[in-house]
């Protein structure tokens, strides 16, 4: 039996399509902006993704590019300044930031109502007691993948693979809200391959090329896959892998995420629901939920 491939590029495309369709039906026109530190090249492809797909949503993107050289002082002005910016819905500055740069401190700087990835600790606050916030993307998009295969998340035996504040963490508030029983494993836990196959919903998010191999994985399970890995083909060239080793892996689970097109393009999808989230609060108008 071969598993169910989760199409995360089909239903991020669904969402996409729904947020446009509300945001036009609101009347709103959401505005998004990016703040991008330095010239990774990774981020640079994902940075014109967003914004590619934020106008294509209807939505106001905008851009900023700062030198890596850029200091810690002047990139908190810049934030304070879309702080104060009205057409400025959301803020995303794009991490990991350069080394002289305190990114915590950045994104306590980020208004909380703007800031839609979430990761602000009012809004990580807001989450861990069940209040409404702007939810971290990633995680949505864990979620929202793995509905489409349990339609009701009660009771489920759900094991996160990883404990960071961006994804892990998030990941298992969300999953406590749905009911689901939680265990958090990372790279410190006991027997962790075991742990993760009691899973009946694995979600793995440790940012390790294909640790999670196939005896970690209960015959018919869930498996979501967080992680994107740049690793060499051996032909000059670089592939992207997940966490998970996405060949054997599928030979045992019941449905499983694909990297690339499972959790990334979900994570822009989201992306974009929570700032038409953020421009419904800003215009007092009801939020949308997807
Ligand atoms: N403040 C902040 N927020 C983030 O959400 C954030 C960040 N910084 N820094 C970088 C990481 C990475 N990330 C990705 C999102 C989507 C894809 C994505 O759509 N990937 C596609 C295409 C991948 C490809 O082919 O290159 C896929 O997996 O199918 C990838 C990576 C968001 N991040």
């Amino acid at each position: 039996m071969s598993a169910t491939i989760i199409d995360g590029k089909l239903l991020a495309e669904t969402i996409r399509q729904r947020v446009a369709d509300e945001a036009k039906r609101l009347g709103i026109t959401p505005g998004l902006t990016v703040v991008i530190v330095g010239e990774d090249p990774a981020s640079q492809v994902y940075v014109r993704n967003k914004v590619k797909q934020t106008e294509a949503a209807g939505f106001h993107g905008s851009e900023h590019r700062l030198p890596e050289s850029t200091s810690e002082a002047n990139l908190l002005k810049l934030v304070q300044t879309l702080n104060n910016d009205p057409s400025v819905h959301g803020i995303l500055v794009q991490l990991p930031l350069p080394d002289h740069i305190d990114p915590d401190l950045v994104i306590r700087t980020i208004d909380p109502a703007k800031d839609v990835d979430g990761f602000h600790p009012i809004n990580a606050g807001k989450l861990a007691v069940g209040q409404d916030s702007l939810v971290p993307c990633t995680p949505q998009g864990c979620i929202l993948l793995a509905k489409t295969v349990h339609p009701d998340l009660t009771g489920l035996n759900a094991v996160v693979l990883g404990r960071s504040n961006i994804v892990g963490k998030p990941v298992a508030q969300l999953l406590i809200q749905e009911s689901a029983t939680v265990t958090v494993a990372h790279s410190k836990t006991q027997d962790l391959s075991d742990v993760c196959a009691r899973a009946d919903l694995l979600v793995a998010a440790v940012g390790r090329a294909e640790l999670v191999k196939r005896h970690w994985i209960k015959p018919g399970a869930t498996v979501i896959d967080v992680g994107i890995n740049r690793v060499a083909d051996g032909l000059g060239k670089s592939r992207l892998v997940g966490d998970v080793a996405f060949n054997e892996a599928k030979e045992i689970a019941g449905a499983i995420t694909p990297v690339p097109g499972g959790v990334g393009p979900m994570t822009i999808a989201c992306l974009l629901a929570n700032t038409l989230k953020a421009a419904c609060w800003a215009e007092g108008k009801p939020a949308p939920t997807f």
